[in-house]
């Protein structure tokens, strides 16, 4: 399997290669040259497997030998031993055919876990095969950074950056984080947004000249292609769970930088029967408006009550572009080219298309605390508000009650305890055991002003020999 850039330009590039990567060198994102696909009798064998087994199923057409069948089963159950739950993303039904995916069971209780267990264990494995080390440098909006350092802390191969936007994080989510204090493990504080931190990083990812020779950055954000690799999975499962392939399940997804819904997508072209995709945003909302009005315009960011999805620039809607453009690189460019400095509207033919493949719904902050409350008052069943955005815009956008909807959980509760009092909740949810003690634990982060060269100098002067 060879992984292609979106641009165009890029050479391209084996698994272990793509996993060792961020950009393309022509700026783009890599996706597979090809898709597997699954028949529905396949699909439908693989009912009743753990979820470690079905991640193999799905995961191993894209590694395509390149790590061992063996060694990629150890890498995939180690991954996944250190969830709490034994389904590892467990169903919960809140209504009429109405499901939430637990996603949150992993150690640092958000989605972002069930890729970056798996990335830093393949690193581990891939670095410590060619005796090499790399720096690890991502941005977040507040769980990639903490579900990064949780990956890669244990790496000696491996030292880590992460940026995350100064005061806009939970303090839950920012000391995740910063108690960290492995030598291995960076925190800066960046002045300015997510976007910035993400801008920041490409940046990097472009003019790697400030680290010392030898050593290159790899990406932990869902610009890397095994990040999305590994979502795909829970797709198939949830569906088999709920009678799928035989009958078609709908998915509701909170969405920020369209990593998660772009694998809910794949999913669906290798041959997983679903029905509707729904786009599930905050008051920042262009990908909301992309598909319901065509417009693709940026906007000044606006701090929410789910801040994980505080984001203007969704990296992983290149990657949808490329597909909605018959993989035309050389379009993808001079549309990605004219977007930094204006506005993006598809054509008529990319806008059908996306229509047909999805649905979106935006949800204010005022709504979603309505939502908490509602489904609390109801069910008892206590929703973080970023899952709360994707359970209201599944209730509206929802055109068949005989499918199964299921909404993503991305984040636990407890992660947002000031959303969750604002929804009307007088006690903070519990940190699991694992975590109680997060708020005595020593902090450690830098905070920077945003500019690349500050930010490079810290790096290079962090670096472990
Ligand atoms: C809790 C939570 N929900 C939803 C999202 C959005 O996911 P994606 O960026 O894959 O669209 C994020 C961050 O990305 C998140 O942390
Ligand atoms: N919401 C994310 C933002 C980064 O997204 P990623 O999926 O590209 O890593 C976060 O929590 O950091």
């Amino acid at each position: 399997m060879k992984y292609i850039s979106t641009r165009g330009q890029a050479p391209a590039l084996s698994f272990e290669e793509v996993v060792l990567t961020g950009l393309a060198p022509d700026g783009g994102l890599y996706v597979p040259e090809s898709l597997p696909e699954f028949s529905r009798d396949e699909i439908a064998s693989w009912a009743g497997l753990s979820y470690e087994e079905l991640a193999f199923k799905v995961v191993s057409p894209f590694v395509d030998g390149a790590v061992p069948d063996a060694d990629l089963k150890k890498i995939i159950a180690d991954s996944y031993s250190t969830f709490r739950h034994k389904a590892i993303a467990p169903l919960v039904q809140t209504g009429h055919n109405e499901f939430i995916l637990e996603l949150f069971q992993g150690p640092t209780l958000a989605f972002k876990d069930f890729a970056l267990q798996f990335l830093g264990n393949l690193l581990d494995y891939i670095l410590k095969k060619r005796d090499q080390k790399v720096v690890v440098m991502g941005a977040t909006s507040g769980d990639t950074g903490s579900a990064a350092i949780e990956g890669c802390r244990h790496c000696d191969n491996i030292d880590i950056f992460i940026l995350h936007p100064h005061n806009r994080v939970s303090n839950v989510q920012r000391r995740q984080m910063t108690t960290v204090l492995e030598d291995n493990v960076h925190n800066v504080a960046l002045d300015g947004n997510f976007d910035d931190c993400q801008n920041m990083v490409k940046a990097s990812f472009a003019d790697q000249s400030f680290l010392p020779e030898g050593r290159q950055l790899v990406a932990v954000n869902s610009i890397n292609w095994a990040r999305i690799m590994a979502q795909i999975v829970y797709y198939f499962y949830a569906s088999l769970a709920l009678g799928g392939p035989a009958r078609p399940v709908s998915f509701s997804v909170p969405t920020g930088n369209f990593g998660d819904i772009f694998a809910g997508y794949l999913a669906k072209r290798m041959g997983l029967p679903i029905d509707q995709l729904v786009i599930a945003t905050n008051s920042n909302d262009i990908l909301h408006r992309a598909i319901s009005a065509n417009d693709l315009s940026k906007q000044q960011l606006e701090h929410t009550l789910s801040p994980s999805m505080d984001i203007m620039v969704s990296s992983n809607f290149e990657r949808m572009l490329f597909d909605l453009y018959d993989r035309d690189g050389a379009k993808i460019a001079q549309m990605m080219e004219d977007f930094k400095t204006g506005a993006m509207h598809l054509d008529p033919k990319a806008l059908e298309r996306a229509r047909e493949l999805f649905a979106s719904h935006r949800v204010d902050d005022e709504r979603m605390l309505e939502v908490i409350r509602d489904v609390f008052e109801n069910t008892e069943y206590l929703l973080d508000p970023h899952t709360a955005i994707g359970v209201e815009a599944a209730r509206v956008t929802r055109r068949r009650q005989d499918v199964p909807m299921v909404c993503l959980a991305t984040a636990h509760p407890a992660k947002f305890p000031e959303a969750v009092q604002k929804a009307g909740q007088t006690e903070d949810p519990a940190l699991p055991h694992h975590m109680a003690d997060l708020f005595e634990r020593e902090e450690r982060y830098e905070v920077l002003p945003h500019d690349a060269e500050t930010v490079h100098k810290f790096m290079a002067g962090h670096l472990a020999c």
